[in-house]
């Protein structure tokens, strides 16, 4: 029988994935952190649980975040009392919105992306779509395809209730479709819409109040792709690896539960610790093949899960103030938007180093790492390499 191997050199790509392209979105629904604990006991009807008021506006003054945009407006809400309680029976509710919200915010941000990266939207090859805001079938990625016109020959990958580390892992994806798919064109996008999460404020679930107060609503989109076609396309990021570690004993850590009731979340407090006290490792496991070992000279882009989250993994890897700057910025104008974060921080690390008069799109420096943090606990680790600016 003939070899295949001929065959598949010539299928695969000669360079890295690039990042080709980005765009975002948001719905335009704007929200005042500081404002925030007083509309969101004044519209869940709970003015009467002042101490659980007082706490959560405890935690929204610690959250390091200015505004976050969100789908549900006060007139939605009035219109889907189920979402108001802490836990009523509220799914079919919920699902209604986001399986039309979630591809319609994902077209946004895709439509921006396809314009920057510069060819006709049908030399896409492949989708791939994250998305923990709901699930249906078909999902949200041909719904996408049919919103943006694209050809129903892509091949779509829907990656449904991954979690926050799911930018990482489209990421990972996509990286390897571009590479093993010669002239492969791949949009990979993230849509989030916090719907099937929202509830009010109950003592006895003090984890959703933490998701009310960090969460908030996007869609970012990648094109990628390997061997750039000069004069045409414009790489960003080179993807140099893309791996996944899921710690030992942290189960429990952090995870989702689609019930009835919606999405509930349960965010243990050990969870940035146990976080920090594990980076360094799948860091050096990622990072020492290519020779690299001093985490400040590097550009940083880490799902920003929570304030406290970048606090420990700065502290632990003892990184310069300014090194989490794109990342803590994406944080305080829109808050933890999941999957969609990373992408929102490698579009702004780009923008404020041309911005900024840098020599590479990644703050000057030549290397970066992408971390994200999700179930499992799961690690995405993305190492990138800049371009020139
Ligand atoms: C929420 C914070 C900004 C609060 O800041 P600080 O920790 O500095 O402040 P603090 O210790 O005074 O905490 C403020 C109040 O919140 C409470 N608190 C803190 N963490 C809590 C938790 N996990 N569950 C319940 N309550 C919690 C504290 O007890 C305190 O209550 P009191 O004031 O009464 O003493 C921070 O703890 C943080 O960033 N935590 C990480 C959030 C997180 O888990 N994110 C992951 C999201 S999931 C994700 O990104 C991945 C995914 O979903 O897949």
């Amino acid at each position: 029988m003939e070899s295949t191997n001929g065959f598949r050199t010539t299928q695969s790509a000669d360079g890295p994935a690039t990042i080709l392209a980005i765009g975002t979105a948001n719905p335009s629904n704007v929200i005042d952190q500081s404002a925030y604990p007083d509309f969101y006991f004044r519209v869940t009807n709970s003015e009467h649980l002042q101490d659980l008021k007082a706490k959560f506006r405890r935690i929204c003054e610690k959250a390091a975040i200015k505004k976050r945009h969100l789908y549900l407006t006060e007139e939605i809400l009035r219109e889907n009392p189920s979402l108001l309680a802490p836990m009523a029976p509220s799914f079919d509710a919920r699902q209604e919105i986001v399986v039309t919200a979630v591809p319609e915010l994902a077209k946004e941000a895709a439509a921006k992306a396809i314009k920057e990266w510069g060819r006709p939207k049908s030399d896409i090859t492949h989708l791939v779509f994250c998305s923990a805001s709901g699930v249906d079938m078909p999902g949200s990625d041909l719904q996408l395809l049919k919103l943006l016109g694209l050809p129903m020959s892509v091949s779509r990958v829907m990656l449904y209730n991954v979690g926050c580390h799911a930018g990482g892992t489209a990421l990972r994806v996509a990286k390897d479709l571009a590479e093993n798919n010669r002239g492969a064109r791949v949009l990979a996008v993230c849509s989030e819409i916090t719907v099937l999460s929202y509830r009010g404020p109950d003592a006895a679930h003090m984890e959703s109040l933490i998701v009310q107060a960090l969460f908030g609503d996007g869609a970012a989109a990648l094109v990628v792709g390997a061997d750039p076609v000069e004069g045409v396309e414009r790489p960003i990021f080179e993807v140099a690896s893309a791996s996944q570690v899921m710690l030992p004993e942290s189960a429990e850590a952090v995870g989702g539960h689609l019930r009835e009731v919606g999405l509930t979340f349960h965010l243990k407090s050990q969870l940035p610790a146990i976080i920090a006290s594990n980076i360094e490792q799948s860091l050096a496991a990622a990072l020492a093949p290519l020779g690299l070992s001093d985490w400040n000279q590097l550009f940083w882009v880490v799902h920003p899960g929570g304030r406290a989250i970048l606090d420990q993994v700065e502290a632990r890897l003892e990184l310069h103030k300014d090194r989490l700057g794109a990342t803590r910025h994406v944080l305080s104008e829109y808050g933890n938007m999941q999957s969609a974060t990373v992408l929102f921080i490698l579009d702004e690390m780009r923008k404020r180093s041309a911005a900024a008069g840098q020599a590479t799109t990644g703050e000057g420096l030549d290397w970066g790492v992408l971390l994200g943090f999700g179930p499992g606990l799961s690690i995405e680790t993305v190492v990138l390499h800049s371009v020139q600016i």
